[in-house]
């Protein structure tokens, strides 16, 4: 257990007015290069999982959104190799500005019956299960 590291992970499912969920293609050189994920990331010390959570989608949307706006969805917990993920799923349906590709390789607006289409995390499968309940 000495080396067990629990890593705090933000992710948002960003729904628009057609209900429709934007992924994001995980870029090359990265862990998981190639797979669709919701937009996020670690949540750095001192940041509260909502501050963590504006400040990513800010750093690779270019977006800008507010606490008030983010609703709980689920979290995943998955043991990875080397560390095991904590990751609340967060649902905002307000935000400013169009979401632009500043560190991803793809993005893609998608309904959620069709996320399967699209290989995700091992981790994020239950979190579409649990986004095709909600829309
Ligand atoms: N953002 C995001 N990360 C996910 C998802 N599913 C999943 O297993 N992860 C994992 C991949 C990574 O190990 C970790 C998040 O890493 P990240 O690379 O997005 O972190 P970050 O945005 O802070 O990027 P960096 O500064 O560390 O490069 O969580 C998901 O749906 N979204
Ligand atoms: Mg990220």
């Amino acid at each position: 257990m000495s080396d067990f590291k629990l890593l705090l992970v933000v992710a948002v499912a960003l729904i628009d007015a057609d209900r429709r969920v934007l992924i994001a293609q995980r870029p090359q050189g990265k862990q998981l290069a190639g797979l669709w994920e919701f937009p996020g990331g670690k949540v750095e010390p001192g940041e509260s999982p909502e501050d963590a959570l504006i400040r990513e989608l800010e750093e690779e949307l270019g977006i800008s959104t507010k606490t008030a706006c983010l609703a709980p969805v689920s979290f995943a917990s998955h043991s990875y190799e080397n560390f095991h993920l904590l990751m609340p799923l967060y649902a905002c349906r307000k935000w400013q500005g169009e979401p632009q590709m500043r560190e991803h390789t793809a993005l893609k607006w998608v309904r959620p019956q069709k996320l399967r289409d699209y290989p995700m995390p091992p981790a994020d499968e239950p979190l579409v299960a649990a986004l095709c309940d909600l829309l």
